[in-house]
């Protein structure tokens, strides 16, 4: 394999000359979207080394589980004990879903101190994925709202089907727009603009970002692709653009929502980090060190890396760099 050669002066010019952010914070969902739709169900204690190993690459935002109907999701029904399970490392964030009143009371009781409600832009999703309409289930979020607030939990709000619905077809960016201000009217944190079937292109992303950088600074905004069709890492270059330095990925590409028919894995964690590293723009990420925490993974799903660095990645000649921290 060719070994490549970063010179991190050249690339920062990089990136100050296309005047993308210096720093960019993963969001690892790995743990919960990635397991949420794998047909094999890991034991809790997996989960557990997982998530620890994890925490030791430097990322800073680590999504864990979700307070989600076992009976919808099996794979997240050992959340308690899989949250109150791993190390809390300082300086790290460890949010997990919950849809509704009953799921941040189980959050609470463990002691989650940030949570996730999660949204669509399209009403056929929103009833296959929690059994109500996107209006409705802005209404359910209030509540969960005013007493997460009241406890000081932290609430991040997720967007799903922003460009295109597996049951609906294309959505209007205006769509996505009216969920997102509701979300941040009603004090979400930071709002995640999920293209879950993985359809969305640089040009169909622009015009959803165009109409929804109207209402939401894009210091509020983060952005979570899957790779179905090949363009996820375009379409975080297309994002940062855009001045968004939040991205959702999953180490080795896990993931896909059991609701959304089609869905591939995530954008991989491992490619983003190598093509922001590449560009000067900072994570905070040992690559190497998450490379082999892809390997566990995949190891004891019994399938392939679907990154495609992690599978080029070759030890001990790892691509050594200097802007790989
Ligand atoms: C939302 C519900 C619960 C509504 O489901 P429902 O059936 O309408 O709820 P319900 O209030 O009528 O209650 C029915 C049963 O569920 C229980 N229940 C009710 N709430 C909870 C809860 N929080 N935790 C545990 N149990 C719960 C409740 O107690 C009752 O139990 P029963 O009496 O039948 O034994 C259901 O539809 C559900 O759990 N859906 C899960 C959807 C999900 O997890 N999808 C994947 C995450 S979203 C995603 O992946 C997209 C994202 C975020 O990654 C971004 C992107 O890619 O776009």
């Amino acid at each position: 394999m060719l070994r490549p050669i970063f010179n991190h002066t050249l690339n920062r010019a990089y990136a100050t000359a296309q005047r993308l952010p210096s720093h960019v914070r993963i969001v690892e969902v790995g743990p919960r979207d990635g397991l949420q739709n794998e047909k094999k169900l890991l034991p809790a204690d997996v989960k557990i080394s997982f998530i620890d190993q994890l925490s030791e690459t430097g990322l800073q935002t680590i999504e864990v589980t979700s307070f989600v109907s076992p009976k919808w999701v099996p794979q997240m029904a050992d959340n308690a004990e899989v949250y109150s399970g791993i190390k809390k490392c300082p300086g790290i964030a460890y949010p997990v879903l919950t849809p509704n009143v009953k799921g941040l009371e189980s959050a609470m009781k463990i002691g989650a101190k940030e949570i996730a409600v999660f949204g669509a832009a399209s009403d056929a999703f929103s009833l296959k994925n929690v059994n109500c309409t996107a209006a409705e289930s802005i209404e359910r979020f209030r509540p969960v709202l005013e007493i997460a607030h009241k406890n000081d939990i932290k609430v991040r709000g997720y967007v799903s089907t922003v460009v295109g619905c597996p049951y609906q077809g294309p959505i209007k960016p205006v769509e996505v727009r009216k969920v997102v201000e509701a979300l941040y009217d009603m004090g979400c944190y930071e709002i995640s603009l999920g293209d879950t079937i993985g359809v969305g292109t640089p040009g169909t992303i622009s015009k959803m970002l165009d109409e929804v950088v109207r209402v939401v600074p894009p210091e509020k905004l983060a952005v979570h692709f899957h790779d179905t069709y090949g363009q996820a890492l375009a379409n975080v270059l297309t994002s940062l653009n855009y001045g968004i330095a939040v991205v959702d990925s999953s180490v080795s590409g896990l993931g896909g929502c059991p609701y959304a028919r089609g869905a591939s894995g995530n954008a991989a964690t491992e490619d983003i980090i190598y093509m922001l590293h590449g560009m000067g723009i900072e994570t905070g990420v040992n690559l190497e060190k998450l490379v082999l925490v892809g390997r566990f993974i995949c190891q004891k799903l019994g399938r392939m890396s679907e990154s495609k660095v992690n599978r080029a990645w070759k030890e001990p000649q790892s691509p050594k760099c200097d802007n790989q921290q």
